[in-house]
């Protein structure tokens, strides 16, 4: 089977200044890896190479597939990368909802990779789209909220819309960008509950990128930590050390920012007990 990302020597610069170097990477099908580093550190610049939403460096011998299939080689995006994203569901993190719309609309955009563009420039959606879209609402608990403004909800809900619109999209793999940095801790539990839950039953491939460690000691089996452009760790989450993240972090970590051990935890991985907040 192939793995559902996988990224060889993948460099990237903007106007002179390198920010990714060398890049190699392998996700499973099926797996919930947390991308964790530094603000700076290249995150958000790798997911959206992911995604096909900006290139390597050029001429560089670099490779990205997603679910076996190529999005960009050699710094030169496929011509069928548009195809290739109705496979791949993208969460921001601010949910990049059209606030106008109405929430069931909003849901409803998550088939326009899956149908011809003049069915979904009309917004033509088949009784049965409607149908999947009510029940991605109703599995992110905002049913009730269908016919509402999208702008009219918190933050958290828009986020958990934001999901239920790529569960429409019957995207395989799921990257999430930052989507808890902007909600409180309430929203964010339930935000990343959902994530949890779309992996663990759905077996879909999820890659969040997280400022939170906590979060990602809680919700990830396996922890991918970049270092100014480059992998400094990728491995278990319990092999994770408070002397390795304050070094992450250039000792900028608030360790007070971890969840006390008395939350309830929605996975069952351990802790390490040196991430154990009293
Ligand atoms: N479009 C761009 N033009 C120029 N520089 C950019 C661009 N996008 C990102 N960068 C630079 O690339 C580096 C990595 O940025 P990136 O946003 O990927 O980091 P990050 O780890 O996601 O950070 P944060 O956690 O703050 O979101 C930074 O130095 C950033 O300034």
């Amino acid at each position: 089977m192939h793995p559902a990302i996988h990224v060889t020597g993948l460099n990237k610069s903007f106007g002179g200044k390198q920010v990714l170097f060398d890049l190699g990477l392998a996700v499973e099908p099926g797996e919930m890896v947390a991308l964790i580093g530094a603000s700076g550190s290249g995150k958000s610049t790798l997911l959206r190479h992911l995604a096909g939403l900006a290139c390597g460096n050029r001429h560089d011998s670099s490779s990205i597939r997603v679910l076996g299939q190529s999005v960009q080689a050699e710094g030169r995006l496929n011509g069928q990368v548009r195809r290739l994203r109705a496979e791949i569901g993208y969460i921001f993190q601010q949910f990049n909802l059209v606030g106008r719309l109405s929430v069931l609309s909003n849901v409803l955009l998550g088939r326009l990779g899956r149908m011809p563009r003049w069915r979904g420039s009309l917004g033509l959606f088949s009784q049965e789209e409607k149908q999947r879209a009510m029940a991605a609402l109703e599995r992110v608990g905002l049913a009730e909220y269908a016919h509402r403004r999208a702008s009219t909800l918190s933050g958290g809900q828009q986020q958990r819309v934001a999901i239920a619109r790529a569960l429409t999209q019957e995207a395989e793999v799921i990257l999430a960008d930052e989507p808890i940095a902007s909600l409180d801790p309430e929203s964010a539990r339930k935000v990343m509950d959902i994530l949890a839950d779309i992996n663990e039953k759905d077996g879909k491939t999820v890659v969040v990128t997280l400022h939170q460690v906590d979060y990602a000691v809680r919700y990830c089996e396996r922890v991918v930590a970049l270092k100014a452009g480059r992998i400094h760790y990728d491995g278990t989450v319990q092999a994770l050390s408070g002397t390795f993240l304050n070094d992450l972090y250039d000792g900028d970590l608030d360790t007070g920012l971890l969840l006390p051990v008395r939350e309830q935890r929605q996975r069952d991985i351990p802790l390490p007990v040196s991430l154990i907040a009293a």
